[in-house]
């Protein structure tokens, strides 16, 4: 079974004994633009790193998510969100082809722009709930892989268009608290 069709479990905060830190929950239920308070930690000196884009099958947690069948392709885009260089986050977004199909979001022009800027923006999309995992080491960039990482991921829906993004907080951002 190769990773990508791993079922990783997703689990609400409160299902998570021990479960994460104090300080790592302050920032895994950060419920406004993670962007902006990247930004503001890094007093500006912040920058999203697109790493890979483009058409690929959805992870089966990730359909599952998007309610979408098993192998749907999908929009993806990971990158990395440094502050003053250092990787802070790892970030995942999807969306299913046939969601962004005639929605007019342009997921796939982003570039260094931040996701944030156009999910956090009018017309406004609705969150859903955050949940944990710890994300499997082999899905992230060898740049940054380590085990045991807290990840949460939550569904940003508006009209027929789901957003799933799924962040990876790394050890250099708490290492910088
Ligand atoms: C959803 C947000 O956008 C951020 C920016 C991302 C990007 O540019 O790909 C991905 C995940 C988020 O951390 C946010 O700012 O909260």
């Amino acid at each position: 079974m190769s990773l990508s069709s791993l079922p990783l479990h997703w689990h609400l905060p409160s299902q998570l004994h021990p479960g994460p830190t104090p300080i790592e929950r302050d920032w895994l239920l950060e419920q406004g633009s993670l962007t902006r308070r990247l930004q503001a930690l890094a007093d500006g000196a912040f920058r999203v790193e697109p790493l890979n884009e483009g058409w690929h099958n959805l992870r089966l947690d990730e359909a599952r998510a998007l309610g979408v069948a098993p192998g749907s392709q999908g929009w993806v885009r990971e990158v990395l969100l440094r502050g003053h260089e250092q990787p802070w986050v790892f970030a995942r977004s999807v969306a299913s082809r046939e969601a962004l199909k005639g929605s007019g979001f342009d997921l796939a022009h982003l570039g260094s722009r931040s996701l944030g800027e156009l999910l956090f923006t009018s017309p406004v999309f609705q969150r859903g709930p955050i949940e944990l995992a710890h994300y499997p080491a082999d899905w992230l960039p060898s740049s940054v892989r380590a085990e045991q990482l807290w990840a949460r991921r939550s569904r940003f829906a508006r009209e027929r268009l789901s957003v799933l993004v799924c962040e990876v907080f790394l050890p250099s951002l708490f290492g910088q608290l």
